[in-house]
């Protein structure tokens, strides 16, 4: 579990349109990176590109590579299903299946990927996919409840208990906690910390306090001007990108001088 991501010089269209243009970045282990930037500047695009996720829009493809520790995940050989797989996304909204129980929803992950288990063995994984989510203590007693009947928060954290339920070496998150109230985005802020020991973790945010508080390190995107591809402009530890960034661009946008 949790592996090291190799980006290099890392093209992507939409059909003939560059939405991002030469990124490279190496994503570490047991880590949290946080991609931030103005709206349309590409981090969502780019993040769907981890676990391609990108190719099911028609016609979106991406020039370049993304190696996973030592296996290039664009390889014709590759199934991009079984990317997903090792992979998993949470988004913007939580999206749990809702005519689903809570327990089947964090079982769903495991059935669509075919794995075969004993009902003992399902009850144990869900049960420990749930813990780490910080959330069996609120469900354990309505397993068999509607998942959408549970608040936005609680969702979301069911949403990351049926990622992790699929044993991923990374999770992507796409503005997680942007639908949550300041008690549940806490939650997942804990959560993020203590998935981190575990798993890779990229998160996009709109929200920079947020960046601070829960990643190492911080890559910061911008368009190269109107009409023109987004760019990486930087990425570096944390702590140096909200003190002392190197790039000018970086401090405007950091200190709210635009963006
Ligand atoms: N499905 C799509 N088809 C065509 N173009 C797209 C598609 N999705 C995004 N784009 C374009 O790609 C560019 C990057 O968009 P993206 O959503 O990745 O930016 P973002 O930085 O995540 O923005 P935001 O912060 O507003 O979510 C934009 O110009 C957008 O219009």
């Amino acid at each position: 579990m949790a592996k090291r991501i190799e980006v290099k010089d890392l093209d992507i269209y939409y059909d003939k349109f560059l939405a991002v243009q030469g990124v490279s970045m190496t994503i570490q282990p047991r880590s949290v990176t946080a991609l931030i930037g103005p709206s349309g500047c590409g981090k969502s695009t780019f993040l769907r590109t981890l676990n391609r996720m990108h190719e099911l829009v028609p016609n979106a493809r991406v020039e370049g590579s993304i190696v996973m520790d030592d296996d290039d995940l664009y390889a014709p050989s590759v199934d991009p299903v079984n990317v997903r797989r090792q992979i998993g996304m949470v988004f913007q909204r939580a999206n749990p299946f809702p005519t689903m129980s809570i327990y089947d929803n964090v079982a769903a992950g495991l059935k669509l990927n075919n794995r075969r288990l004993k009902k003992s063995e399902m009850d144990d994984l869900v049960e420990r996919s749930l813990k780490s989510a910080n959330l069996w203590e609120e469900v354990k007693d309505r397993l068999q409840k509607p998942g959408s009947g549970l608040s936005g928060g609680q969702q979301q954290r069911l949403c990351i208990a049926r990622a992790v339920a699929v044993q991923p070496e990374v999770l992507l998150m796409d503005e997680p906690c942007s639908a949550l109230d300041p008690i549940s985005t806490q939650a997942i802020e804990d959560l993020m910390l203590e998935l981190k020991a575990n798993y890779t973790i990229v998160i996009v945010t709109h929200n920079m306090q947020q960046a601070a508080r829960v990643s190492d390190t911080t890559g910061f995107f911008n368009l190269q001007g109107v009409g023109k591809p987004g760019e990486l402009v930087e990425i570096d530890e944390t702590t140096k990108i909200f003190s002392t960034p190197s790039q000018k661009a970086t401090e405007d946008y950091i200190s709210g001088r635009f963006g």
